[in-house]
Protein backbone atom coordinates (compact mmCIF):
# COMPACT_ATOMS: atom_id res chain seq x y z
CA UNK A 1 0.00 0.00 0.00
CA UNK A 2 1.86 3.35 -0.75
CA UNK A 3 -0.25 6.86 0.95
CA UNK A 4 -0.41 10.06 -0.28
CA UNK A 5 -1.83 12.30 2.04
CA UNK A 6 -1.59 16.00 2.99
CA UNK A 7 -1.57 16.54 6.56
CA UNK A 8 -0.36 14.81 9.43
CA UNK A 9 -2.76 14.02 12.47
CA UNK A 10 -4.31 16.74 14.63
CA UNK A 11 -1.62 15.70 17.52
CA UNK A 12 1.18 15.38 14.74
CA UNK A 13 1.27 11.80 15.15
CA UNK A 14 4.04 10.51 12.34
CA UNK A 15 2.32 8.98 9.60
CA UNK A 16 4.13 5.28 9.91
CA UNK A 17 2.60 5.38 13.58
CA UNK A 18 -0.87 5.90 11.93
CA UNK A 19 -0.25 2.85 9.39
CA UNK A 20 0.42 0.90 12.32
CA UNK A 21 -2.25 1.92 14.51
CA UNK A 22 -5.30 -0.03 12.76
CA UNK A 23 -2.95 -3.07 12.90
CA UNK A 24 -2.78 -2.61 16.75
CA UNK A 25 -6.39 -2.40 16.74
CA UNK A 26 -7.16 -5.77 15.30
CA UNK A 27 -4.70 -7.75 17.32
CA UNK A 28 -6.75 -5.48 20.06
CA UNK A 29 -9.93 -6.94 19.00
CA UNK A 30 -8.94 -10.49 18.75
CA UNK A 31 -7.37 -10.64 22.41
CA UNK A 32 -10.45 -8.84 23.59
CA UNK A 33 -12.87 -11.56 21.76
CA UNK A 34 -10.43 -13.94 23.76
CA UNK A 35 -11.90 -13.04 27.01
CA UNK A 36 -7.99 -11.12 28.05
CA UNK A 37 -7.70 -8.38 30.02
CA UNK A 38 -4.45 -6.85 30.07
CA UNK A 39 -1.30 -7.83 27.69
CA UNK A 40 2.45 -6.50 27.77
CA UNK A 41 4.00 -4.65 25.25
CA UNK A 42 5.86 -7.78 24.11
CA UNK A 43 2.44 -10.27 23.68
CA UNK A 44 0.83 -7.05 22.03
CA UNK A 45 3.87 -6.58 19.91
CA UNK A 46 4.51 -9.76 18.65
CA UNK A 47 0.40 -10.04 18.42
CA UNK A 48 0.86 -7.14 16.22
CA UNK A 49 3.92 -8.31 13.85
CA UNK A 50 6.35 -5.35 15.19
CA UNK A 51 9.19 -4.91 17.86
CA UNK A 52 8.04 -4.05 21.13
CA UNK A 53 10.19 -0.71 21.72
CA UNK A 54 8.59 0.21 18.50
CA UNK A 55 4.95 -0.26 19.64
CA UNK A 56 5.24 1.48 23.32
CA UNK A 57 7.13 4.32 21.10
CA UNK A 58 3.41 4.22 19.14
CA UNK A 59 1.39 4.08 21.92
CA UNK A 60 3.39 6.84 24.01
CA UNK A 61 2.20 9.13 21.28
CA UNK A 62 -1.23 8.01 22.61
CA UNK A 63 -0.33 8.97 25.70
CA UNK A 64 -0.82 5.21 26.55
CA UNK A 65 2.32 3.87 28.71
CA UNK A 66 0.54 0.71 30.83
CA UNK A 67 1.20 -0.01 34.32
CA UNK A 68 4.79 -1.50 34.95
CA UNK A 69 4.08 -4.86 36.03
CA UNK A 70 0.37 -4.93 34.82
CA UNK A 71 0.77 -4.15 31.26
CA UNK A 72 -1.75 -2.69 29.44
CA UNK A 73 -5.54 -2.76 29.74
CA UNK A 74 -6.60 -4.30 26.60
CA UNK A 75 -10.03 -3.12 26.33
CA UNK A 76 -9.12 0.33 27.07
CA UNK A 77 -6.46 0.77 25.07
CA UNK A 78 -8.86 -0.82 22.15
CA UNK A 79 -11.17 2.04 22.58
CA UNK A 80 -7.97 4.65 23.05
CA UNK A 81 -6.91 3.66 19.43
CA UNK A 82 -10.64 3.60 17.99
CA UNK A 83 -10.73 6.87 19.20
CA UNK A 84 -7.41 8.07 17.55
CA UNK A 85 -8.14 6.44 14.20
CA UNK A 86 -11.58 8.03 14.35
CA UNK A 87 -13.44 4.81 14.01
CA UNK A 88 -15.35 4.85 17.56
CA UNK A 89 -17.73 6.83 15.11
CA UNK A 90 -19.89 5.73 11.94
CA UNK A 91 -17.99 6.57 8.53
CA UNK A 92 -20.60 6.28 5.62
CA UNK A 93 -18.35 4.89 2.56
CA UNK A 94 -19.94 4.80 -1.06
CA UNK A 95 -18.24 2.34 -3.50
CA UNK A 96 -17.97 3.08 -7.16
CA UNK A 97 -17.73 0.19 -9.55
CA UNK A 98 -19.55 -2.70 -9.08
CA UNK A 99 -18.14 -5.46 -10.97
CA UNK A 100 -16.19 -8.16 -9.53
CA UNK A 101 -14.18 -6.61 -7.23
CA UNK A 102 -16.65 -4.03 -6.39
CA UNK A 103 -19.20 -6.97 -5.42
CA UNK A 104 -16.43 -8.04 -2.99
CA UNK A 105 -15.88 -5.24 -1.40
CA UNK A 106 -19.32 -4.64 -0.83
CA UNK A 107 -19.77 -8.17 0.48
CA UNK A 108 -17.22 -7.76 2.96
CA UNK A 109 -18.64 -7.75 6.57
CA UNK A 110 -15.15 -6.19 8.17
CA UNK A 111 -16.09 -2.93 7.00
CA UNK A 112 -19.29 -2.41 9.02
CA UNK A 113 -17.10 -3.80 12.42
CA UNK A 114 -14.33 -1.91 11.95
CA UNK A 115 -16.87 1.25 11.67
CA UNK A 116 -17.50 1.88 8.42
CA UNK A 117 -20.92 1.64 6.74
CA UNK A 118 -21.55 0.92 3.40
CA UNK A 119 -23.97 3.38 1.86
CA UNK A 120 -24.12 3.29 -1.54
CA UNK A 121 -23.06 1.41 -4.59
CA UNK A 122 -22.50 3.10 -7.86
CA UNK A 123 -22.00 1.79 -11.46
CA UNK A 124 -22.37 3.75 -14.81
CA UNK A 125 -23.64 0.41 -16.43
CA UNK A 126 -27.53 0.11 -16.18
CA UNK A 127 -27.77 -3.14 -16.47
CA UNK A 128 -26.47 -3.16 -12.53
CA UNK A 129 -29.24 -0.84 -11.68
CA UNK A 130 -31.75 -3.86 -10.30
CA UNK A 131 -28.95 -5.56 -8.21
CA UNK A 132 -29.08 -5.76 -4.22
CA UNK A 133 -25.17 -6.59 -3.26
CA UNK A 134 -25.41 -7.62 1.02
CA UNK A 135 -28.58 -5.74 1.23
CA UNK A 136 -27.29 -2.14 -0.61
CA UNK A 137 -28.96 -1.41 -4.03
CA UNK A 138 -26.50 -0.90 -6.78
CA UNK A 139 -27.45 3.23 -8.55
CA UNK A 140 -26.69 5.28 -10.87
CA UNK A 141 -23.10 7.23 -10.88
CA UNK A 142 -24.94 10.43 -11.35
CA UNK A 143 -26.86 9.59 -8.08
CA UNK A 144 -23.51 10.35 -6.38
CA UNK A 145 -23.72 13.82 -5.81
CA UNK A 146 -27.49 13.61 -3.94
CA UNK A 147 -25.74 10.51 -1.77
CA UNK A 148 -22.41 12.40 -1.14
CA UNK A 149 -24.93 15.50 0.11
CA UNK A 150 -27.81 13.38 2.31
CA UNK A 151 -25.36 11.17 3.81
CA UNK A 152 -22.38 13.24 4.77
CA UNK A 153 -19.72 10.93 3.05
CA UNK A 154 -16.29 11.62 3.22
CA UNK A 155 -14.96 8.82 2.05
CA UNK A 156 -15.14 7.11 -1.75
CA UNK A 157 -13.59 3.81 -2.97
CA UNK A 158 -12.80 3.57 -6.41
CA UNK A 159 -13.15 -0.06 -8.03
CA UNK A 160 -13.55 1.08 -11.72
CA UNK A 161 -11.22 0.04 -14.83
CA UNK A 162 -8.69 2.49 -14.52
CA UNK A 163 -9.30 4.77 -17.37
CA UNK A 164 -12.98 5.53 -15.57
CA UNK A 165 -10.97 6.19 -11.95
CA UNK A 166 -9.85 9.81 -12.70
CA UNK A 167 -12.76 11.27 -13.52
CA UNK A 168 -14.35 8.85 -11.04
CA UNK A 169 -12.42 10.23 -8.79
CA UNK A 170 -12.72 14.20 -9.99
CA UNK A 171 -16.60 13.66 -9.25
CA UNK A 172 -15.81 12.51 -5.60
CA UNK A 173 -13.62 15.38 -4.79
CA UNK A 174 -15.79 17.84 -6.46
CA UNK A 175 -19.30 16.84 -4.25
CA UNK A 176 -17.04 17.07 -1.09
CA UNK A 177 -15.42 13.54 -0.88
CA UNK A 178 -12.13 14.32 0.95
CA UNK A 179 -10.54 10.74 1.45
CA UNK A 180 -10.30 7.99 -1.89
CA UNK A 181 -8.93 4.73 -1.44
CA UNK A 182 -8.09 3.56 -4.90
CA UNK A 183 -8.44 -0.37 -6.47
CA UNK A 184 -7.83 0.54 -10.04
CA UNK A 185 -4.36 0.77 -11.37
CA UNK A 186 -4.33 4.31 -12.16
CA UNK A 187 -2.23 7.11 -10.42
CA UNK A 188 -4.92 9.92 -9.24
CA UNK A 189 -4.12 13.45 -9.15
CA UNK A 190 -6.33 15.05 -6.25
CA UNK A 191 -5.88 18.68 -4.76
CA UNK A 192 -4.36 19.40 -1.80
CA UNK A 193 -6.94 18.46 1.14
CA UNK A 194 -7.67 14.99 -0.19
CA UNK A 195 -6.11 11.98 0.84
CA UNK A 196 -5.82 8.57 -1.32
CA UNK A 197 -4.22 5.23 -0.62
CA UNK A 198 -3.89 3.14 -3.61
CA UNK A 199 -4.45 -0.95 -2.93
CA UNK A 200 -2.64 -3.15 -5.40
CA UNK A 201 -2.55 -6.80 -4.58
CA UNK A 202 -0.42 -7.12 -7.69
CA UNK A 203 2.24 -5.04 -6.33
CA UNK A 204 2.46 -6.97 -2.82
CA UNK A 205 2.39 -10.09 -5.10
CA UNK A 206 5.62 -8.92 -7.15
CA UNK A 207 7.58 -8.04 -3.96
CA UNK A 208 6.45 -11.79 -2.99
CA UNK A 209 7.77 -12.97 -6.03
CA UNK A 210 11.00 -10.81 -5.87
CA UNK A 211 12.26 -12.77 -2.33
CA UNK A 212 11.38 -15.78 -4.00
CA UNK A 213 13.37 -15.16 -6.98
CA UNK A 214 16.54 -14.30 -4.66
CA UNK A 215 15.58 -17.11 -1.80
CA UNK A 216 15.97 -19.42 -5.09
CA UNK A 217 19.40 -17.53 -6.41
CA UNK A 218 20.73 -18.08 -3.13
CA UNK A 219 20.20 -21.59 -2.76
N1 LIG B 1 -6.06 -3.33 -6.27
C1 LIG B 1 -6.19 -4.61 -6.44
O1 LIG B 1 -5.54 -5.38 -5.78
C2 LIG B 1 -7.15 -5.06 -7.47
C3 LIG B 1 -7.59 -6.38 -7.53
C4 LIG B 1 -8.53 -6.71 -8.49
C5 LIG B 1 -8.97 -5.73 -9.38
N2 LIG B 1 -8.47 -4.48 -9.31
C6 LIG B 1 -8.92 -3.39 -10.19
O2 LIG B 1 -10.24 -3.06 -9.77
C7 LIG B 1 -10.97 -2.58 -10.89
C8 LIG B 1 -12.25 -3.38 -11.03
O3 LIG B 1 -11.94 -4.73 -11.37
P1 LIG B 1 -13.13 -5.73 -11.65
O4 LIG B 1 -12.53 -7.04 -11.93
O5 LIG B 1 -14.14 -5.61 -10.56
O6 LIG B 1 -13.72 -5.10 -13.00
P2 LIG B 1 -15.18 -5.26 -13.59
O7 LIG B 1 -15.08 -4.94 -15.04
O8 LIG B 1 -15.79 -6.53 -13.15
O9 LIG B 1 -15.99 -4.07 -12.85
C9 LIG B 1 -15.80 -2.71 -13.12
C10 LIG B 1 -17.14 -2.00 -12.90
O10 LIG B 1 -16.94 -0.60 -13.01
C11 LIG B 1 -18.04 -0.05 -13.70
N3 LIG B 1 -17.65 1.23 -14.29
C12 LIG B 1 -16.90 1.44 -15.40
N4 LIG B 1 -16.74 2.76 -15.61
C13 LIG B 1 -17.41 3.39 -14.61
C14 LIG B 1 -17.61 4.75 -14.30
N5 LIG B 1 -17.08 5.73 -15.04
N6 LIG B 1 -18.35 5.05 -13.22
C15 LIG B 1 -18.90 4.06 -12.46
N7 LIG B 1 -18.75 2.75 -12.73
C16 LIG B 1 -18.00 2.42 -13.79
C17 LIG B 1 -18.40 -1.11 -14.73
O11 LIG B 1 -19.74 -0.96 -15.20
C18 LIG B 1 -18.20 -2.39 -13.93
O12 LIG B 1 -19.39 -2.80 -13.28
C19 LIG B 1 -10.02 -2.66 -12.09
O13 LIG B 1 -9.41 -1.40 -12.24
C20 LIG B 1 -9.02 -3.71 -11.65
O14 LIG B 1 -7.77 -3.53 -12.30
C21 LIG B 1 -7.59 -4.14 -8.37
Amino acid sequence: MTARTTSETARDIPEATVARLPVYLRALTTLVEAGTQTCSSEDLAAAAGVNSAKLRKDLSYLGSYGTRGVGYDVDYLRYQIAREIGVTQDWPVVIVGIGNLGHALANYSGFRSRGFRVVALLDADPERHDEVVAGVDVRAFDDLEQIVADQGVAIGVIATPALAAQAVADRMVACGITSILNFAPAVLSVPDGVDVRKVDLSIELQILAYHEQRKAQSA
